[in-house]
């Protein structure tokens, strides 16, 4: 048989050259060999065993192959035959750059949250952390305490033979309190990072017929939930997850609210209810040309009256109302606005109102997920706020305790949860603190 074309793995800018056949033996073979340029590699494809062979290993290189998985596998077969070459394991040369303090812990989770950002919210997030955002935070709050330790350590070695100068225990308790301030207020957004990873809970809720897993495929682009006239078509809670204006979203569909249904009815009424108790955001939805009616009124009264809807207080559940099926209102109909909370129209047959829905949806969840383009970085793991919590218990013990070496302790503890957020920790600059930030024995 003629020639046989070897399998394109070309390195860009390389070209084919015919070479010598490693094996000989086969008559009819068509041999090439690539210099890759810039190297002292060598890529050779011998027809007879349609392998590239690849020689003379030096320097890294990147390969540009065609994607078909049996050149793919031919280059890798070819590069396993090198001595001394293996395949990377998952996450490796991050772990090495981590290792070698080239990126902290929060850079490292950083950089898997940008390799799994489905949304552009969620880029942004993952690519400030990256920067190490997070984790300078960390560390400003670590050198923080490690001078505060260094204050009370001096205070423990010299303050008794009065070599000291004055007032450094209060300046350690001040600093103390400011760093309890600026965590407290972080471990108040907690989630909002947590939530921005991992994707707001929206519930979709409302008496039956009302429209809601119309709305629910909608806003997903896709027939999610069964749509018919039959009121109580749902049952179950059906979720799917969403891009909602670049933040993403768990969008939940449920059984409309109503009593007084069969068993399997009433058991979907009681998963949609607690699933309401987790919502970050509820989109009720209402029939607009049905509010009089007693499940309307019922809804009313039980869900978006108690939720606060539109004004939503420090303890209230966040929440959107939504009249749908504005397409059935007549034309110059009486305004409903007066007798109703704060809502929006919409017809999720026409599309009428969707964009000022979506528009609603992203300041929302702006709120809910916190924006990531603007204010200090979010934290974006239970993780971190373990140990953020961890560190406030510490320096609340600090506050109580007498005894100051157990002071140091705490002060010890709290700064070793807040290294363990970042990956390092270290303990031996609190002495070189001592004789550069003291005038000792003066
Ligand atoms: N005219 C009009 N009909 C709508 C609109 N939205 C939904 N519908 C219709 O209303 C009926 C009920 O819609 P669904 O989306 O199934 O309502 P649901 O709230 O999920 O109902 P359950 O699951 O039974 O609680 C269907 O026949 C829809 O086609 C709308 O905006 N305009
Ligand atoms: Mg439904």
């Amino acid at each position: 048989s003629g020639p046989a074309a070897p399998p394109a793995a070309t390195p860009s800018g390389a070209s084919r050259r015919p070479g010598t056949c490693p094996r000989l033996a086969a008559p009819a073979c068509a041999c090439s060999a690539i210099p890759i340029p810039g190297s002292r590699w060598t890529a050779r494809w011998c027809s007879g065993s349609q392998v590239p062979k690849v020689s003379r290993v030096r320097t890294a290189q990147e390969f540009h192959v065609h994607g078909g998985s049996a050149v793919v596998s031919g280059v890798l077969q070819a590069l396993g035959s090198v001595p001394g070459l293996r395949p990377a394991e998952a996450g490796e040369f991050t772990r090495r750059a981590f290792a070698h303090g080239k990126l902290s812990l929060t850079e490292v989770e950083g950089l898997a949250d940008l390799i799994h950002a489905e949304t552009e919210a969620q880029r942004r997030q993952a690519l400030r952390q990256l920067d190490g955002e997070l984790g300078h935070l960390c560390h400003g709050w670590a050198k923080t305490l490690t001078k505060a330790l260094a204050h009370v350590e001096a205070y423990i070695d010299f303050g008794e033979d009065d070599n000291l100068e004055e007032g450094v225990l209060e300046r350690a308790n001040s600093q103390v309190r400011e760093l309890e301030l600026a965590l407290s207020a972080h471990l108040r957004d907690a989630r909002r990072g947590q939530r921005l990873r991992s994707g707001a809970h929206i519930v979709v809720t409302g008496p039956p017929n009302a429209g809601k897993s119309s709305l629910v495929n909608l806003l997903s682009r896709k027939p999610v939930s069964i749509v018919s006239p039959e009121p109580g078509t749902t049952r179950d809670v059906l979720e799917t997850p969403v891009d909602l204006a670049g933040f993403p979203a768990l969008l939940s569909d449920t059984a409309g609210l109503r009593e007084g249904a069969g068993p399997v009815e009433q058991e979907g009424v009681r998963r949609a209810r607690q699933r309401l108790e987790q919502a970050d955001l509820i989109l009720a939805v209402l029939d607009a040309t049905d509010l009089a009616s007693p499940s309307s009124r019922s809804f009313l009264d039980t869900v978006v009256v108690p939720a606060g809807a539109g004004s939503p207080s420090e303890n209230s559940q966040r929440l959107l109302l939504v009249l749908n099926k504005s397409d059935l209102l007549p034309r110059g109909g009486p305004d409903l606005s007066p007798h109703l909370p704060p809502h929006l129209l919409l017809s999720c047959l026409t599309g009428e109102g969707l964009d000022g829905l979506l528009e609603a949806l992203r300041k929302e969840l702006a709120e809910v997920c916190g924006d990531p383009s603007t204010g200090p970085p979010l934290l974006t793991r239970a993780r971190h706020q373990h140990h953020l919590q961890g560190c406030l218990d510490a320096l609340s013990h600090y506050k109580q305790t007498k005894d100051l070496a157990l002071a140091a302790e705490a002060l010890r503890l709290a700064r070793g949860h807040l290294a363990r957020i970042t990956g390092g920790g270290d303990t031996e600059e609190i002495l070189d603190i001592i004789f550069r930030d003291f005038c000792v024995g003066k």
